[in-house]
């Protein structure tokens, strides 16, 4: 079609000046159309850009109001969220860092604690085990800083002129402030009692009336009133209520309206108590089995089995003391106990160091008679201990030194509490010089002083051995003691022979090549001691 109207217009020749002012209205137009296209393409331009930023602001707003509306769903808090973790895990990251920074930081305090806490345990002869045992006390302050000691027992502490802990407590004070459980072996006279009464006094805190709190058992009632002398010097200016199961006590006592936090008591005592008067010990926070082998023995077994199965407070810190731990003990209280740390100063059933033990033949009871005067007249130090197999014996024994001019007296089971008590009394007021008496006084016994012990009867067991001559060498100091053999305890002369050495003392070597023989319940028949004629 172009073509066509070209052929048409070819040939036609336009007059440009008289239509000029048409033709310039006419470029105006076209230039106006093409500015006007121009401006169009601006616009479109500046439309597309306009439409473009709208968009975008759009778009923006969009998101934004997205942005704003995810607020409100949990599906995009979780992405938000998520995104805000994105970004916090950054920081978590860091905190991680640090964390693990200061974790290997803490590791390594830790290390160094524990090097620290093993030389000092080393230093001391502490041994121990279980799991996390708590660092030593290097000294009584220490209760302050790290267990809020009050300070009315800081200062009985220092009345009493204790001024650094002993072994046995450095270590046992803090397990059992820990709130842990745990058997100890220690060697007799190294500080056992305070051991436990001090953690006890710390946890109790306060007197309360709702019960009994604490309960300590020993096997004798000689035992039983000094631990409960010992816990009244120790709570002096605290009103606790401490409580001693007398046998009046236990007779007339009403159980029910009891004020007491502390009871201090003999296994069969307590038993007949918990059969006859119903006493409660469901609140019992603290139970001490003091000479723990001797109460696990066969005869106080279900004795004491109904003591434990009447403390019944699940939260219940038990602990087991003594200066000897035969292993059926040891695992008495694994079974027992939960997760119990155990800490042994120097050698398990070991005799103190301080104490000079020696051995005598008497050949037959003649002989021991005579040795024994001869050794008052020659060198009596009183305060002096003299151990029997028997009652029997310990009277006849008695009945020979009486009349020899020495302040003697005599204890067994046959007197009575009253007379038992006299007995022990006038041994610690210095009253009495020397002291004949059965095992009854072999174990936990305080007579301060003690110079010598004198096995009259050889011992029936390793443990009455270190009992026994653990009477002396009390406290660090130093002590003697004398052993009378006759023929029919030469069998178990080796064993002695071994405590003796491990304990430092010197030893003859034909003794050490004595066979060894199981010593247990060694009470052999042997002629009467009297040189009074039968009658
Ligand atoms: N930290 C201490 N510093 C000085 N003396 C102490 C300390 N702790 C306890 N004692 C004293 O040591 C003596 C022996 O203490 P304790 O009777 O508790 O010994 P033990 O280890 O229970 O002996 P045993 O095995 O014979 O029962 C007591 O006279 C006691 O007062």
């Amino acid at each position: 079609m172009a073509n066509d109207s070209s052929f048409l217009f070819s040939g036609i020749r336009f007059n440009r000046k008289k239509f000029g002012a048409d033709i310039a209205r006419f470029q105006k137009k076209d230039n106006d159309t093409d500015s006007a296209k121009i401006w169009s393409v601006a616009d479109d331009g500046r439309a597309k850009t306009r439409e473009a930023v709208e968009e975008k602001t759009a778009s923006t707003k969009k998101r934004k109001r997205k942005g704003n509306s995810s607020e409100n769903v949990e599906g995009f808090n979780v992405f938000r969220n998520s995104a805000s973790v994105a970004q916090s895990s950054g920081e978590v990251q860091a905190d991680q860092e640090s964390i693990e920074f200061s974790k290997k930081k803490n590791k390594k305090e830790q290390n160094r604690q524990l090097e620290r806490d093993a030389i000092f345990r080393k230093q001391h002869n502490i041994h121990v085990s279980g799991y996390n045992v708590p660092s030593p006390l290097q000294s009584f302050d220490e209760l302050k800083s790290r267990y809020k000691c009050p300070s009315y027992l800081l200062r009985n502490l220092k009345e009493l002129g204790f001024r650094e802990p002993t072994p046995i407590q450095r270590q046992t004070i803090p397990v059992l402030l820990d709130g842990r459980e745990c058997f100890a072996c220690a060697p007799t006279g190294s500080g056992k009692t305070l051991a436990f009464i001090c953690p006890m006094l710390i946890k109790l805190k306060d007197p309360e009336k709702g019960g009994i709190r604490a309960v300590i058992l020993c096997h004798t009632r000689e035992l039983s009133a000094q631990i409960f002398r010992e816990c009244k010097k120790l709570a002096k200016r605290k009103k606790f209520g401490i409580k001693l199961m007398t046998k009046s006590f236990l007779r007339n006592a009403d159980f029910s309206k009891f004020p007491c936090d502390i009871l201090i008591s003999t296994p069969l005592r307590l038993q007949l108590a918990i059969k006859k008067k119903k006493i409660d010990l469901s609140r019992v926070e603290y139970l001490v089995l003091d000479e723990s082998d001797k109460l696990f023995e066969p005869e106080l077994f279900k004795q004491i089995d109904s003591v434990l199965k009447a403390c019944s407070n699940p939260s219940i810190i038990r602990s087991l003391f003594s200066a000897t731990l035969p292993d059926f003990v040891e695992d008495r209280a694994r079974e027992l106990m939960h997760d119990a740390v155990r800490v042994i100063v120097g050698r398990k059933n070991m005799a103190s160091e301080t104490i000079k033990q020696k051995l005598i033949f008497t050949g037959s009871e003649e002989g021991k008679l005579l040795a024994i005067r001869q050794s008052f007249a020659e060198s009596l130090n009183p305060p002096v201990l003299v151990f029997l197999q028997s009652k029997e014996r310990a009277k006849e024994l008695y009945g020979e030194l009486a009349f020899d001019n020495i302040r003697v007296d005599v204890i067994h089971s046959d007197l009575s509490e009253q007379e038992r008590g006299n007995a022990v009394d006038n041994f610690r007021a210095g009253k009495t010089w020397v002291l004949i008496a059965t095992d009854v006084v072999a174990r936990g016994m305080d007579f301060k002083g003690v110079n010598c012990v004198i096995n009259y009867d050889f011992p029936d067991s390793a443990s009455a051995y270190v009992h026994r001559i653990g009477r002396s060498g009390r406290a660090g100091r130093s002590g003697e003691a004398i052993t009378f053999y006759a023929e029919e305890d030469i069998p178990l002369l080796r064993n002695v022979a071994n405590l003796m050495a491990a304990s430092g003392c010197e030893v003859q070597p034909w003794l050490m090549e004595l066979q060894k023989k199981k010593w247990k319940k060694h009470r052999p028949k042997r002629d009467s001691i009297s040189t009074k004629p039968d009658l």
